[in-house]
C-alpha cells in the first residue's frame, strides 16, 4: 500500500513559532498546513515565506472558503498554495469555483466535510465537480464534545470514490494506524504535534506508525 502522506496543522497564531514547529518537524512531514486561526491572522504574505522556506514540502491553505469561491481562492494558489480547502456546506457553485481556480493554477481542491449533514451525497457531488480530495473533519469544538471522526472515514472509505480522502479530528500516534487502515490518504495531525513537549518527536512517532501501517 502506498504510504498515506502526513499534513501537519500549523494553528499557532504566533509566525516564528509556526516557522520553528515547520523547521523541527519537516523530516515527518509530507504537506504544511497554514491552519484557519493563523492564515486569518497572518494573511497571504504567510503562504509566500512558507513556499520560500519550505520549496519542497507541498501546502495546504484551509480557507475553509465559504462563499465567493474563485475570487476567494485565486490569490492563494497565485501565491503557491498547492491546495486550498472549501466547506462542503458552502455548495455547489461555491466548491465549483475553487476548483476553477485551482485548475487555473495547476494546484488542487479540499472538500471540508465538517458539519455536512449529508456527508456521502456532498463526497459524491464533489467528486463529480472535480474536487481531488474530501476531508472528514472533526472541528476543534466538536472534538471537545466528545466527537471523533472515525465513524465518518469508514462510511465515505467504502463509497470507493475516485478521490483522495484525508481525516483530521484530533489523530495523535495510538489512532494513526486506525486511520490509515480504515483508508484514509491524507493523516491530518495538528495538536498532537504542536502542543507535544517535543513536536519532533511526536512527528517521528506519527510518521514510523503510518509508515508500520501501510507495509
Ligand atoms: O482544521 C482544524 C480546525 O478546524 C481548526 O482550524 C485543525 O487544523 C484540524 O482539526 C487538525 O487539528 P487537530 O484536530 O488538533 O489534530
Amino acid at each position: 500500500m502506498a504510504r498515506p502522506l502526513i499534513q501537519l496543522a500549523l494553528d499557532t497564531l504566533d509566525i516564528p513559532q509556526t516557522l520553528k514547529l515547520a523547521s523541527l518537524t519537516a523530516p515527518y512531514v509530507d504537506i504544511f498546513e497554514i491552519g484557519t486561526p493563523s492564515i486569518k491572522h497572518n494573511g497571504i504574505a504567510l503562504v509566500k515565506e512558507f513556499k520560500k522556506r519550505f520549496p519542497n514540502k507541498l501546502l495546504l491553505v484551509d480557507l475553509k472558503t465559504m462563499d465567493a469561491g474563485e475570487y476567494e481562492a485565486t490569490p492563494f494558489f497565485a501565491a503557491g498554495a498547492d491546495i486550498t480547502t472549501v466547506l462542503g456546506v458552502a455548495g455547489l457553485a461555491t466548491i465549483k469555483g475553487v476548483i476553477n481556480a485551482a485548475n487555473k493554477h495547476n494546484a488542487e481542491v479540499q472538500v471540508d466535510l465538517i458539519n455536512v449533514p449529508d456527508k456521502a451525497a456532498c463526497a459524491r457531488e464533489s467528486a463529480k465537480a472535480g474536487a481531488q480530495i474530501v476531508g472528514i473533519h472533526t472541528g476543534l469544538d466538536a472534538q471537545a464534545a466528545g466527537q471523533t471522526p472515525f465513524a465518518d472515514l469508514q462510511a465515505i472509505a467504502k463509497l470507493g470514490l475516485p478521490v483522495r480522502i484525508s481525516v483530521a479530528g484530533g489523530i495523535k500516534a495510538s489512532t494513526a494506524q486506525q486511520v490509515v487502515k480504515t483508508g484514509a490518504n491524507i493523516i491530518v495531525v495538528g495538536a498532537a504535534i504542536y502542543g507535544a513537549a517535543s513536536p519532533a518527536d511526536a512527528a517521528r512517532e506519527i510518521y514510523e506508525q503510518v509508515v508500520a501501517a501501510s507495509a
